[in-house]
């Protein structure tokens, strides 16, 4: 996703990142190249790495004028932001959902203290099963739903305008399409809003010369866009550079306070399954994700959104009385 240049004085931001692993650390580098904070506090269990990991960043934040350090849970009092990316990750053939029982433990430990510290902050959330752990994050800080952020189709958005912008040879910032529901296998391209130069993709074809409308092959760019995290994993082992750059969209609105649209996870109401969290468009400023937008679906897509609310309900359920 591109970054707009950063026009807010960002001397007293202060941005936590909980989890100084591959996609901590790849986020820490990208927030202090966009100079998106004047301090940068990592914290880890493993302290001695993350200490290594801020001796290397340090040396990059010198060029962004930004401090960067490690940090304990203190350190996240008067942050803007903490961005949790502690936890396990997917091994080749497993789902995001296989990872639950492990993070969502992690989280009973991490998001208390961190809500102890900084009651006023906003928790944006990566660590997997995003959406389960949004909610999860939002019931044991206590935070109201607008500051407990899942990136969520954030970056399944990203990797769809992607693949769209291959197939019609056309920018992807030029390709508006959205990906809602669970960041996960059960998540649902909105084809019927899905527009190039403000028209129908089917008007587009028929409008553009020498294009056609292929649904076999859109549908194979719906199918990349899920199955792209798979494959990266599957021959690199994680993925790192994707995500950090849409962790740096989120925190941007948030620090610049500019009411940008983006599909992020929020605890709400959807497909009629209630208190439950997935992404939908909203606007994101410095209250957080603090309004829904609205998004006019057919039936169909309509009854993809509800399969997929049911399907991160269902984990939620096995998780009862645990949350
Ligand atoms: N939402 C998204 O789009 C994406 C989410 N992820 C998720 O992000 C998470 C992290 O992935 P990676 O960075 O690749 O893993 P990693 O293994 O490189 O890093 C995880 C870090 O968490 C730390 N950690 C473990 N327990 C901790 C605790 N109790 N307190 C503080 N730190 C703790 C570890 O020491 C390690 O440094 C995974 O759950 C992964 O699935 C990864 C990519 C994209
Ligand atoms: C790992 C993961 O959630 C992703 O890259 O989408």
């Amino acid at each position: 996703m591109p970054h707009q240049p950063n026009p807010a004085n960002v001397n007293s931001i202060k941005i936590v990142i909980v989890g100084a692993g591959s996609v901590g650390v790849t986020t820490a580098y990208a927030l202090l190249l966009d100079g998106l904070a004047a301090d940068l506090v990592l914290i880890d269990i493993d302290k001695n790495r993350a200490q290594g990991e801020v001796m290397d960043l340090s040396h990059a934040a010198h060029f962004a004028q930004a401090r960067v350090r490690v940090g304990d849970y203190e350190d996240c009092a008067n942050a803007t932001a903490v961005v949790i990316t502690a936890g396990v990750n997917q091994k080749p053939g497993q789902t995001r959902l296989d990872l639950v029982k492990t993070n969502y433990a992690l989280f009973k430990d991490v998001v208390p203290r961190i809500a102890h510290h900084a009651p006023d902050t906003i928790l944006v959330v990566a660590t997997n099963p995003v959406d389960v752990l949004t909610h999860a994050a939002h019931h044991l800080s206590g935070f109201p739903l607008e500051r407990v952020i899942g990136s969520g189709t954030a970056m399944d958005t990203t990797r769809f305008r992607h693949e769209l912008g291959k197939h019609f040879g056309v920018n992807p910032r030029n390709v508006h399409a959205i990906i809602v529901g669970e960041h996960g296998d059960s998540q649902l391209p909105v084809w019927s809003l899905a527009t190039i130069s403000g028209m129908r993709l089917r008007d587009y074809c028929e409008a553009a010369p020498g294009v056609e409308y292929d649904e076999s092959a859109l549908d194979a760019c719906a199918r990349r866009t899920k199955e792209a995290a798979y494959e990266i994993i599957q021959r690199k082992g994680k993925t790192n550079y994707g995500v950090a750059s849409v962790l740096v969209s989120i925190l941007q609105p948030i620090v610049t306070n500019s009411d940008a649209i983006m599909t992020v996870s929020r605890v709400g109401t959807y497909g009629g399954v209630e208190n439950v969290a997935l992404s939908m468009p909203c606007k994101l400023n410095r209250h957080g994700a603090y309004q829904d937008v609205p998004l006019l679906l057919g039936q169909s897509e309509q009854e993809a959104l509800r399969r997929s609310a049911l399907s991160i309900k269902e984990v939620l359920t096995s998780l009862e009385g645990q949350l």
